[in-house]
């Protein structure tokens, strides 16, 4: 079995260069100032450059407006948006059609009944992501990114009829589970390739591509 790997929350040329060298078939690019991965368009569109035809272009977005959209697109080509903030369907339609890029929206799960939100999406966005919820107190400040899984077992059986991805505190020791247990056909990975928040280790993206890629 093989699955898609999205590395998130890229801020340098060396980890642009070990995600495209290593494989990664998504690069994300982090627009959302309070993070400590997130990029200005001027600094991410040097980055965007190192990142070969094929490789989807993320751009991270958390209830971003369309001024800050427009400013994003016009120096980065992106060829997904991920949104990752309470954006509604409307919404993603909106940006969808104001913009022409694909969406993917994320849903943030902790239990089963959540998993109900999926539905207004279907028919809207291009592609879903599953993440943990975060912690409450980090709700308004980091609303991802915080090395937080979920039960998987959630997934577990399900089938959806868009392509998805499975984020959440994966690392190179639990993505196989994490695989088994989901059937996830893509991963999407930020704290466990770096060493600290915002700060990507380069081994640690060329091991976690590896371990996908032996699955
Ligand atoms: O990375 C951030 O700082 C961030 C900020 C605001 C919203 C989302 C953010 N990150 C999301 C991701 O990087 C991934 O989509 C996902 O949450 C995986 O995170 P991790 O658990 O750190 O691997």
């Amino acid at each position: 079995m093989s699955v898609d790997v999205k590395i998130c929350g890229i801020s340098t040329p060396a980890a642009m260069s070990a995600a495209v060298t290593g494989g990664a078939a998504f690069v994300g690019l982090v627009f959302y100032p309070p993070s400590p991965r997130s990029v200005t368009p001027e600094q991410a569109a040097p980055l965007a450059a190192l990142v070969p035809e094929g490789i989807v272009k993320t751009g991270l977005l958390v209830d971003a407006d369309d001024a800050t959209i427009a400013a994003i697109l016009k120096e980065v080509p992106l060829d997904l948006l991920q949104l990752h903030g309470s954006e509604t369907p409307e919404r993603a339609a909106a940006i969808k059609a104001r913009f022409g890029v694909r969406v993917m929206k994320v849903l943030k799960l902790h239990q089963e009944s959540d998993l109900a939100a999926v539905e207004p999406y279907l028919g809207v966005v291009d592609r879903l992501l599953f993440d943990a919820k975060p912690p409450a107190e980090m709700k308004n400040t980091l609303p991802g990114g915080n090395a937080l899984s979920f039960d998987w077992s959630i997934l577990a059986g399900k089938t959806w009829p868009l392509p998805w991805m499975l984020a959440g505190g994966l690392t190179a020791d639990n993505l196989a589970e994490a695989v088994a247990v989901t059937g996830a056909p893509a991963l999407d990975i930020s704290s466990g390739v770096e060493d600290a928040p915002g700060r990507k280790n380069p081994e640690k993206i060329r091991a976690f591509l590896a371990a996908a890629k032996a699955l």
